[in-house]
């Protein structure tokens, strides 16, 4: 199994659900960099699991201890390695899961591929649970990138049915923070408890509902990324797509652009009173020929429902070779998407820092 993201950045990620630890190893950081560790505990908390009913119950305290790479809190320029001990493993819920598959879970392929000897264990390497050492990481690439100025931020843009509004083409780093102060951020006041009924009804019928993330990185400078296939969006979807769960990722009005006409999707140039190039409007995310323009760096994510539902489904038994029906006992999130907003973040951050290659 391969587990590394190599360009400027190496990012190599380690670890089980239900094994002892999981983990990150960041290499070609730079040196000589003041990291709060505060800062890195917030953002683990806004992802760590078992915080209320509309996540799993599974209860983690999602603390990193830091190996390498950092001394008296500043980064040494060497490989920089996080591990978080894990502690609240149910193996029993997947005693049956390793011969009957679990429909939009990694199983049926993982056993294939691995010839049954996957780890099936809270989805083993699969399992969502390894966003954690992502999210470490990317608090580490947000603290570099403030550092130049950049801040990156992002809100749930909608879950099931229920919809937030888009950021406007002049987010701001205010409209970041006031985000950023809330446990689930949205932009329009009272939503999100519309979403959390949403979750909760999904919850009760023993299903789960899926949703979008919407993205965004201010002040990044124009001119990060290359044409082709070391285009911006390129590296920054790969990095989307390997969250699990995640079955688009869409620059600006990407997933609409379609319908506009080209005088509606063209972003047209001006010079603001203090002479800097701005777009009228950010229809492109920030992002044309590949390379940043100067306007906000935009990104939406969508997660798909969770796979891990209670309700009765159908399926196969592997080893009896007999159709099957299924019903998944264990502690399951009922919505990821709450969950992966900061898991976000952190992939648009250690993105870009990445591409900036300094
Ligand atoms: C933060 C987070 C939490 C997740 N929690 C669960 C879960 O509780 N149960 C589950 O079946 N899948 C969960 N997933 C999704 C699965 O890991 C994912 O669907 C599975 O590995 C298959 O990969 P794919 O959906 O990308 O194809 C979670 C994903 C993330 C990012
Ligand atoms: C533990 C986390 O989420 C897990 C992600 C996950 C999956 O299949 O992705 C399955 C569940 O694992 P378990 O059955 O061990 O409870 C979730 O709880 C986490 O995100 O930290």
């Amino acid at each position: 199994m391969g587990a590394t993201y190599k360009n400027n950045l190496e990012l190599t990620i380690f670890g089980e659900s239900h094994g002892k630890a999981i983990g990150i190893t960041i290499g070609n950081l730079p040196s000589g960099i003041q990291i709060d560790l505060d800062e890195v505990a917030r953002d683990m908390k806004r992802r760590a699991p078992g915080q209320n009913k509309m996540s799993t119950a599974r209860k983690e305290a999602d603390q990193v201890e830091i190996l390498s790479g950092l001394q008296d809190g500043i980064t040494t320029g060497a490989p920089l390695t996080g591990v978080i001990y894990n502690s609240d493993q149910h193996s029993k819920d997947y005693s049956l899961l390793k011969t009957n598959m679990r429909p939009g879970h990694s199983d049926y392929p993982a056993y294939i591929k691995y010839k049954g000897f996957n780890d099936v264990r809270g989805g083993g390497h699969f399992s969502g649970r390894i966003t954690a050492p992502i999210v470490f990481a990317g608090n580490i690439a947000k603290q570099i990138l403030k550092q130049k100025g950049i801040q990156v931020g992002a809100h749930i843009l909608s879950i099931g049915k229920i919809k937030d509004e888009k950021f406007p083409v002049d987010v701001n780093d205010d409209m970041l923070l006031k985000l950023s102060e809330k446990q689930y951020p949205t932009i329009k006041e009272g939503v999100f408890e519309k979403m959390e009924e949403a979750i909760l009804k999904a919850k009760e019928n023993l299903d789960s509902v899926g949703g979008k993330v919407e993205c965004v990185a201010l002040h990044v400078p124009a001119g990060i990324g290359e044409p082709f296939f070391d285009s911006l969006e390129s590296h920054l979807s790969s990095l989307m797509f390997s969250i699990p769960a995640v079955k688009s990722v869409s620059f600006g009005d990407g997933e609409n652009i379609d319908e506009m006409l080209g005088s509606e999707a063209n972003d047209c140039y001006y010079y603001d009173e203090a002479g800097h190039v701005k777009t009228s409007t950010n229809h492109n995310g920030g992002i044309t020929g590949g390379i940043t323009n100067g306007m906000p760096v935009s990104c939406t994510v969508t997660f798909k429902p969770t796979p891990s539902i209670a309700k009765k489904q159908k399926t196969i038994n592997i080893e009896t070779k007999e159709n099957v029906e299924l019903e998944i006992k264990g502690r399951h999130d009922p919505c990821i998407v709450q969950r992966a907003v900061v898991v976000v973040e952190a992939m648009m951050a250690l993105g870009i820092l990445d591409m900036m290659g300094e």
